[in-house]
This record gives structure tokens, C-alpha cells and sequence, in this order.
């Protein structure tokens, strides 16, 4: 069961909802996946139109959980500007707080990130920071009382995997809060290799939504983020530099 706040989900895998090829194909996907919490750009989704199209409305609401996230926001008066009309808009009160520091990587601005979480967090609301892989930082937010940490594995889109499993493992072991690795994911290994790490939880959009088939691609991921979990439950094997048999020669009949 991951926990976030008051809210429990059997899935630890959320789902990104840009890009898809359709809305009945982003359909499919969402429910091959079996994710629990869709994240969704507040800036590009016109909440007040009603008239204007909508993937939500191809979905029963009833069974996710949806995460409005800052994405576009430069600066913290900027996100918490979007999350506070999120708010206002009756969808949610948690918010993945994204504060963009750069164009062309989409890496995250530590400060001003910092910043807009403590704002948020005084407001009452359930915030989910987007993070770079600062084992600092990821402390520093949980200390100010965010609910759940979100390292990225490599930047948004690359689909990289993770670049950096050390440092996804130091914040994974002084971890308070759920970690839920978010962005960079390129293939259900990536999926798998997070959750064996320690992670609580993947956050992905593009792998499947750009995939060749994002449907069949959904279905893997859940299913890699549910191996990795029981991978990491059951506790893998230490690595050795050399051979140990695998059917021990004590107690054989013929030598
Ligand atoms: C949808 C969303 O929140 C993205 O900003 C997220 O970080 C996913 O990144 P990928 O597209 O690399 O999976």
C-alpha cells in the first residue's frame, strides 16, 4: 500500500496524461495500467472551459486520484499561483509542485521549489515536490513536511532510466516520506530498477505515452513496478566477484 498523506492506493505506479496519439488510446492505457493517480498539467487543461475537450471526461473520476502539477511554472509565486487555482477548481488538494530552472535539461529549481512547497504546505495543501537527485534537498523538503519526495531518475522526456541509482538510494534510505522516482523513465527496466532500489512509487508519462503501442507499454509498466516491489520486498542476493556453485558438492553420492 503506498500512503501519501491521508490518501492509500494499491498501485504505486502514477501516470503522466501528456501526449498520447488519442484520447480513446490514453483511455486504454490509464486502465491497462492500473495507476490510481493521473498527473496533469494545470496550465494546459482548460478546467473552467467546459466546453472545451478533456481526457478527464473519457475517464471514471470515481477511480483515480488526480495530481495537479505546476508544470510551466519558473518560479515559486508562479506555482503556487497554479496550485491555488487547482485548488479553487474543486479537483484536488494534493499538487506535485514543478518549478522548471531550465529550459533545455527541465531540471528542477531547487529554491524556488523549496519555497513554493512551504507556501503550499502552510496552505493546507498535500504537496509532492519534482526533485533533482540532492539527497540534501530531498531532506530539507521532507523536513518542511512534504508528503512524498519525487526525485527524477534522468530529465523529463530523455528517457534515460536512472542515471543516478546511488544518490536515488541515499534518499531512499533517510526517507521519512514515500519516494517516488518521477521523469526520465524510459523502459519497464527503468520501472523495475527503481522499485528495487527502494522507491515507493514511479512516476512516468512518456514511456508510455509515446510509445509505439501505449497501451501494451502501460500494461508492462505496471506489471515492472509490481515485480520491482516484490523484488525489493523479497530482498535480492549480494553481488560477489566470483563463482559460488549454485548445487553445493557437500553431500553428493558420486564424486
Ligand atoms: C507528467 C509529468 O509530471 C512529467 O513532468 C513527469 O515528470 C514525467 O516525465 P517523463 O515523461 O519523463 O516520464
Amino acid at each position: 500500500m503506498l500512503k501519501i498523506g491521508p490518501y492509500e492506493f494499491n498501485s504505486r505506479l502514477l501516470l503522466g496524461t501528456g501526449k498520447y496519439p488519442d484520447f480513446d488510446i490514453q483511455r486504454k492505457a490509464v486502465e491497462e495500467s492500473g495507476t490510481e493517480v493521473l498527473t496533469f498539467a494545470v496550465r494546459r487543461m482548460n478546467i473552467f472551459e467546459a466546453n472545451q475537450p478533456n481526457f478527464l471526461e473519457q475517464l471514471d473520476l470515481k477511480k483515480y486520484k488526480l495530481l495537479p502539477n505546476t508544470a510551466g511554472a519558473k518560479t515559486a509565486d508562479e506555482a503556487v499561483r497554479i496550485a491555488r487555482l487547482s485548488k479553487a477548481s474543486g479537483l484536488c488538494d494534493m499538487v506535485k509542485v514543478e518549478v522548471i530552472g531550465c529550459d533545455k535539461t527541465l531540471l528542477p529549481d531547487p529554491v524556488e521549489t523549496l519555497k513554493a512547497s512551504e507556501i503550499l504546505l502552510n496552505e493546507g495543501f498535500i504537496v509532492l515536490p519534482y526533485t533533482s537527485d540532492d539527497v540534501v534537498l530531498a531532506r530539507k523538503l521532507q523536513e518542511l513536511g512534504c508528503h512524498a519526495v519525487m526525485p527524477c531518475a534522468s530529465p523529463i522526456g530523455s528517457g534515460q532510466g536512472i542515471l543516478n541509482p546511488l544518490y536515488l538510494k541515499f534518499i531512499m534510505e533517510q526517507a521519512t516520506v514515500p519516494v517516488i522516482v518521477d521523469a526520465g523513465i524510459g523502459s519497464p527496466a527503468d520501472a523495475a530498477f527503481s522499485m528495487e532500489l527502494g522507491a515507493d512509487g514511479v512516476l512516468l508519462n512518456t514511456a508510455v505515452s509515446s510509445a509505439k503501442d501505449p497501451v501494451k507499454m502501460a500494461k508492462a509498466m505496471k506489471l515492472a513496478v509490481d515485480a520491482g516491489r516484490l523484488g525489493f520486498e523479497a530482498g535480492r542476493i549480494a553481488k560477489k566477484d566470483y563463482a559460488a556453485a549454485s548445487s553445493p558438492a557437500e553431500g553428493m553420492i558420486f564424486s
